[in-house]
């Protein structure tokens, strides 16, 4: 067994040690039923356990609820689904569909539900009496309760399409329900689903009470012990909130060392207090998060109006040092993402003069993807799926990408704009260097948000610099590789320049791509200004130059009309807030 446990990490290539991604025993020892170890082994290739799987089976066995946190990448999916699989296929009556669902597994978005679903079809292969089945937003609602009415026995499920069905599908039979799992929790209450989760949990009869159960809107059975799992990469205040109304005296695996406020103190928490003081993540915990050892970070300091070359350049370096390779670059807004995917499939670029080796070429000819919130689902989908099995591909996304997605063989992961709270930027980094692989990961951050470092470092969090300078120097310029004329900076490099002018003389060329840039570029300031708590210090809209902002989506000036819309909507922004301040606040103004 230890020798298929080596074999398997040097598959994975990565600086870490064995020992720091698999344990020392096997899945049977852990007490999982053999024909679903041989399920694992067969159908996913899994030898041996992670180790928050060797440390999570044996307590979700036993039936206590838990507090699960591990590092991105490091196996949490199967820590909570073999368990589920090993005591339903162990029932002495099989389950039948007419059964209802046994255990219901919320996630905050699409993608990591579809993905939760193909696992469990994968381990549910030879226990074809125990049916896997998902409900989810932008799918066909009555297509959807034809297979709850009938029965699904494991269930996943985004919060808001859940509460639908819990509430007009009179079909939808829950009364066996013995596990809720939270994945990514932290990530559910960010995107404001925390009444939704509330609701949740009373309609399905789970809010632990200090006294009793006289709180539930529907009695519990008593034959049914109910058993919650919550899991997360990182934790904070909004995820003890949950821990403290949906866990019971639960068991906290891999919180070993962590500076985390233990739950029986979170008891004590204001009951008076607001929802949104409750969802809210004004008070931090500090402690250090987990980020893979392997993955290298590193950040590069980029003055804004040349963010959009350098940008292109590092892909363009990336892609030439390793074609077959897999990199992810983060946006903040949809509209970002549908501009930059638009420029990269069409901008075509020569280094040399028009007389010369001039053809235009596309700037960077990998396959490219986006991904965000405003996609249709089916594109959506084709997206998620596509850039999952393919071998070179570059993916452009929102934060929608950011939480759980498992994308094989990522080796980069871009953050263009930043991301906010340190967990979002740990969330995306951990697309990369996944289970022990290696993997880098590039912040770029304005001259003016340098003190985001620090922010980061308080997490223990550290990145070393990038160095641009040297990359840019390598670009053939007018055929010569060397340039006569280097310079120190990185906006007055002769490179940079240079492939500025072209960008904005293609989007002015170009009034399709014009309007994209400019609609790209109201979103990113406003979602620039939604940045929230100690965050508005560092990224501060007031210090930035708006037309170096328009620069960056290679708009020569900021057109006066872009202002003038911009207000507009901020307006509306407020009217809009004003009548929903009874929800969360939510840093994103647009879907993601
Ligand atoms: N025991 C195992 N042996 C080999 N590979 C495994 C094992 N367990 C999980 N994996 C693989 O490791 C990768 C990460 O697993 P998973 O997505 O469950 O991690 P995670 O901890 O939930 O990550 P995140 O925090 O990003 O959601 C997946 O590709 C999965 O197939």
């Amino acid at each position: 067994m230890g020798e298929k446990k080596h074999s398997q990490r040097v598959k994975g290539e990565g600086n870490g040690t064995n020992s720091d991604v698999f344990a020392s025993c096997s899945f049977s020892s852990l007490g999982l039923d053999s024909n679903l170890c041989e399920q694992l082994r067969e159908r996913l290739g899994f030898e041996v356990p992670t180790l928050v799987q060797a440390q999570a089976i044996p307590v979700i066995l036993s039936g206590r609820h838990a507090l699960i946190n591990a590092a991105t990448g490091t196996g949490k999916t199967v820590a909570y689904l073999a368990p589920i699989i090993h005591h339903l296929q162990s029932c002495d009556n099989r389950v039948q569909r007419s059964d209802g669902t046994f255990a219901l597994v919320l996630v905050p978005t699409r993608e990591l539900c579809l993905q939760v679903y193909e696992i469990l079809q994968k381990l549910l292969h030879r226990f074809h009496w125990i049916v896997p089945g998902y409900i989810m937003g932008g799918e066909n609602r009555s297509k959807e309760k034809a297979r709850l009415r009938k029965g699904i026995s494991i269930l996943i499920a985004t919060p808001g399409r859940l509460l639908d069905h819990l509430k007009n599908t009179t079909s939808f039979m829950y009364s066996n329900l013995r596990w809720i799992i939270f994945d990514e929790a932290d990530r559910i209450l960010e995107l404001g689903f925390g009444r939704d989760i509330e609701e949740i949990i009373d309609l399905l009869g789970s809010r632990k009470t200090r006294h009793d159960d006289q709180e539930n809107t529907v009695p519990r059975n008593s034959k049914i012990q109910r058993q919650n799992l919550l899991l997360s990469a990182t934790l904070n205040e909004k995820v003890n909130h949950l821990a403290k109304i949906s866990l019971d005296n639960p068991v906290m695996v891999g919180l070993d060392g962590k500076k985390i406020e233990p739950i029986s103190t979170i008891e004590s928490l204001d009951p008076s207090e607001s929802d949104e003081d409750k969802y809210s993540s004004k008070v931090p915990i500090v402690g250090d998060y987990n980020v893979p050892i392997q993955l290298i970070q590193r950040y590069m300091k980029v003055p804004c109006g040349s963010r959009l070359p350098v940008l292109l350049s590092i892909l363009k370096h990336l892609f030439e040092r390793e074609p077959s390779q897999k990199v992810v670059v983060f946006f903040s807004t949809c509209d970002a993402v549908d501009f930059h995917y638009s420029l990269l499939s069409e901008f075509q670029f020569s280094p040399y003069p028009k007389t010369e080796e001039g053809t235009h070429q596309i700037f960077i000819g990998c396959k490219t993807f986006r991904l965000h919130g405003n996609m249709e689902q089916e594109d959506r989908r084709n997206s998620f799926q596509t850039f999952k099995t393919e071998k070179s591909a570059l993916l452009l996304s929102t934060d929608v990408s950011a939480r759980g997605l498992d994308f094989p063989k990522v080796k980069c992961i871009i953050q263009y704009d930043s991301p906010g709270e340190a967990t979002e930027y740990v969330h995306r980094v951990g697309r990369t260097a996944r289970l022990g692989e290696r993997g880098e990961s590039l912040l770029f951050l304005q001259p003016v948000e340098i003190d985001y470092l620090q922010d980061l470092e308080k997490h223990g969090v550290s990145l070393t610099e990038y160095p641009a300078l040297k990359m840019f120097d390598s670009f053939p310029l007018y055929g010569q590789k060397n340039l006569a004329k280097k310079s120190a900076f990185i906006d007055s490099h002769p490179w940079v320049l240079c492939l500025q002018k072209a960008l904005e003389v293609f989007i002015m060329s170009k009034p399709k791509m014009d309007e994209l840039a400019k609609k790209a570029f109201c979103s990113w300031v406003r979602a620039y200004t939604a940045h929230r708590g100690d965050l508005k210090r560092i990224f501060m809209i007031k210090k930035l130059h708006l037309g170096h902002v328009a620069k960056s989506f290679a708009l020569k000036q900021q057109p006066s009309l872009v202002g003038q819309s911009f207000q507009k909507q901020t307006k509306k922004r407020k009217i809009f807030e004003k009548k929903k301040n009874r929800l969360p606040k939510r840093r994103k103004v647009t879907s993601v």
